[in-house]
């Protein structure tokens, strides 16, 4: 048995309401996947509500602000729309992200170091109400000091590009992703932050990551709910739970 602490689950559930989104109406819906994943043993349940909705509605917000028994880590943008929203819910967690309304996904990490002033006043009053307050930022170390100047409690680093590169068999790239993320993991934890990990992670690609010991939480949607189809989500979700488990013994 390791006697490194836990690494939770966070389960990325945005993707149960593209598909819902896809045709309209309220199936499948993306409360009833929270609940399954909870059952299956995730430690926690991530939505993102983008600024165009085109995944997560409101209404979806506060259906797992009032039902979920796990935390719920609650992504979005840092504007005055999400901040009230942040602030009417009391989620858990509080991750701040980037958002391009062009992009296909979350692109890259927040940009921190530039906007210092304005983040730190930000999130003063997520942090006031009880929210832990998570960055998500590249694996850049003058983004992470500036995520903890500005006072974050946590930090999500981007595991986009490592993935992207293993996916398209650049297989150098990779290991250079790979070895940036473990450094920054490495130093974040020695500010004294808590450091997350997520997005595009697999299967194929969760293990090296997950054996990082200073990571205390990896995030992780998009594979799921798809694996879910062929599999089912619990099955899903629980094979998830032994690779992480398998790399931190
Ligand atoms: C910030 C992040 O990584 C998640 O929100 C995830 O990417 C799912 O949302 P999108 O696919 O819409 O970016
Ligand atoms: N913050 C990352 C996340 O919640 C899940 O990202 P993905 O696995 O859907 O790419």
């Amino acid at each position: 048995m390791s006697d490194q602490p836990k690494l939770r689950l966070g389960v990325n559930i945005d993707h149960v309401a593209t598909v819902r989104n896809a045709r309209g109406g309220a199936y499948p819906d993306p409360l009833r996947a929270a609940k399954l994943a909870e059952e299956a043993g995730a430690d926690g349940i991530t939505a993102h509500l983008r600024e165009d909705r085109r995944h997560i509605s409101d209404a979806d917000i506060e259906a797992l602000a009032a039902a979920l028994t796990v935390p719920l880590n609650f992504e979005m943008a840092a504007t005055d729309e999400m901040q009230a929203i942040a602030l009417r819910h009391k989620p858990h967690a509080v991750c701040i992200v980037p958002e391009k309304r062009e992009e296909r996904t979350t692109e890259g990490g927040l940009e921190v170091a530039r906007e210092e002033n304005r983040l730190a006043h930000f999130i003063a009053p997520l942090r006031e109400a009880g929210c832990r307050v998570s960055i998500f930022i590249a694996a850049d170390r003058a983004q992470i000091e500036a995520a903890n100047r500005i006072g974050a409690e946590v930090i999500e680093l981007h595991t986009g590009a490592y993935c992207d590169a293993h996916a398209e068999g650049r297989f150098d790239d990779r290991d250079a992703e790979l070895e940036r993320l473990r450094e920054m993991a490495a130093f974040g934890h020695s500010l004294g932050l808590e450091v997350h990990a997520g997005h595009g992670l697999t299967y194929d690609t969760v293990v090296p990551v997950a054996a990082f010991p200073e990571l205390r939480e990896l995030n992780i949607g998009h594979f799921l709910i798809g694996e879910a189809i062929f599999r089912g989500l619990p099955t899903a979700i629980t094979e998830m739970r032994r690779l992480m488990d398998e790399a931190r013994a």
